[in-house]
């Protein structure tokens, strides 16, 4: 998979030199290529924004830049702009699972108040474009939630994780944990400051396990993200979960 990000801060992105994504681009299983979007400016002061039309607060990217970005790094290829934005659709699992089967993806990281609505609806004459939000809240461009979206998507990629990592479906929907988080995970020592390791996770006994992590699963989900407990499907709570 190639990515291209294009920002006018592209520093933001040195983490992905790091751990897994860095050893992926290292070994040449992941092109991660970033951009700085000044670099197609042709003033002295590399201007990138300028005031809304129709007032309002705030600065707007000007659509030039981002046209000849765009132009310049997709070069006709097949490829997919995401544009991280406020008013998105919502980034899923499912969204990092169904992008991580592309070949290509540009992600284009607004600042101010967005980029000219322009820039989107020209690029989607030319490739398909997706407007996603990372969750209801406001950050100050689209840098942290390109990281974000990358790191979901690319510990997908087979060979991006190693032996001691596991990209299953995770929690949201491998085998009989469907729809349920995280349940508590425990390693050495056994004691520690005077707190024990559940016995049943030294027993050996694999079942007695696995039922207790569905339960531990269950209750934290019922706790943490009870709009997911409504999601369940009945079948997928066994007689004695119907007593939770
Ligand atoms: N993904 C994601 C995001 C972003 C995100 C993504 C990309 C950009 C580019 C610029 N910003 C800053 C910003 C912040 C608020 C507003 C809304 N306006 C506020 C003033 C009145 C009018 C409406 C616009 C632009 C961005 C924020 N925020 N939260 C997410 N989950």
């Amino acid at each position: 998979m190639r990515i291209d990000i294009i920002s006018i801060f592209p520093d933001y992105f040195a983490p992905l030199d790091l751990s897994l994504i860095g050893r992926a681009r290292t070994s040449g299983l992941l092109d991660v290529r970033v951009h700085d979007l000044r670099s197609w400016t042709h003033d002295r002061h590399n201007t990138v924004d300028d005031t809304p039309y129709g007032g309002g607060p705030g600065m707007v990217m000007k659509p030039e830049p981002w046209g000849e970005a765009l132009d310049e790094v997709v070069d006709g290829a097949p490829a997919r702009l995401i544009l991280p934005t406020p008013s998105g659709r919502p980034f899923r699992q499912a969204d990092a699972e169904r992008l991580a089967g592309e070949e290509r993806l540009v992600f284009g990281c607004g600042r101010y108040e967005g980029i000219d609505s322009r820039v989107a609806a020209d690029a989607a004459l030319r490739m398909p474009v997706e407007e996603i939000s990372i969750g209801d809240y406001v950050l100050n461009g689209g840098e942290s939630a390109t990281l974000v979206m990358v790191e979901a998507i690319t510990r997908l990629l087979p060979g991006v994780l190693g032996n001691t990592e596991s990209a299953v479906q995770d929690s949201f929907a491998s085998g009989g944990m469907e729809n349920l988080v995280e349940g508590s995970v425990y390693t050495k020592p056994v004691t520690w400051r005077d707190q024990e390791v559940p016995p049943v996770l030294l027993s050996g006994n694999h079942g007695a396990v696995d039922r207790w992590r569905r339960d531990q699963a269950l209750r934290k989900t019922a706790r943490n993200r009870p709009d997911l407990v409504g999601a369940m499907p009945e079948r997928a709570l066994d007689r004695r979960d119907r007593e939770v």
